[in-house]
């Protein structure tokens, strides 16, 4: 059993709203590791930052990771920073792995309404954004098989472009 596909990205790109609807398209399942993790702990992301720390965070989040690579056969969407996982990165590999490609400026659109997200929260979230995608926008193209871009694009857009790549 293998995903038919694992979407990666920086928060905002749109791997939790573009992963359920194109499961949809594809009549498949989702699953978001987010979600899982939040269902497993018992309690929300930010809580398990501020309570747990993000070391902490990130041991959760790859076991859950390696878990879905190998039970889900659906959509599988990742946390944006799963991928700062040495290991995850190697269970990555032989994947289809698809990478939504987001600027800075629409990404911080898309994420700055609200404080769900405890790594941007505090400070100047441009900076934190722009260090964010310095770090990881490397590892994010390594790992991906398939990129695809979100600026200016809907969702149904998106989706419609990943399903004509995702054809067998
Ligand atoms: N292609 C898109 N165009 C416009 N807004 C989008 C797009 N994809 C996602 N969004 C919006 O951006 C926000 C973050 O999306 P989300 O799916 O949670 O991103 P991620 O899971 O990658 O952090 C949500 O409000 C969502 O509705
Ligand atoms: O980028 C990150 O390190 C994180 C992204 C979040 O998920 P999204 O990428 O779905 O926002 C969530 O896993 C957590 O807040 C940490
Ligand atoms: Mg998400």
């Amino acid at each position: 059993m293998t995903p038919r596909a694992v979407l990666i990205g920086p928060p905002g790109a749109g791997k939790s709203t573009i992963g359920r609807r194109l499961a949809r398209a594809l009549d498949v399942d989702i699953f978001d590791t987010d979600v899982a993790i939040e269902r497993e702990t018992g309690r929300t992301i930010p809580e398990i930052f501020a309570h747990d720390g993000e070391p902490a965070f990130r041991t959760i989040e790859e076991d859950v990771v390696r878990r879905a690579l190998l039970e889900q056969d659906g959509i599988v969407s990742l946390g944006g920073g799963s991928i700062l996982s040495e290991a995850t990165r190697e269970r990555l590999a032989g994947h289809t792995v698809v990478y939504l490609e987001i600027s800075v400026a629409e990404g911080l659109k898309r994420t700055g309404a609200n404080d769900s997200r405890p790594l941007l929260a505090g400070g100047d979230p441009r900076q934190k954004y722009r260090d964010l995608m310095r770090r990881r926008r490397p590892l994010y193209r390594k790992v991906s098989t398939i990129r695809v871009r979100t600026d200016g694009r809907s969702p149904a857009r998106v989706v419609q472009q990943l399903v004509a790549k995702l054809e067998p």
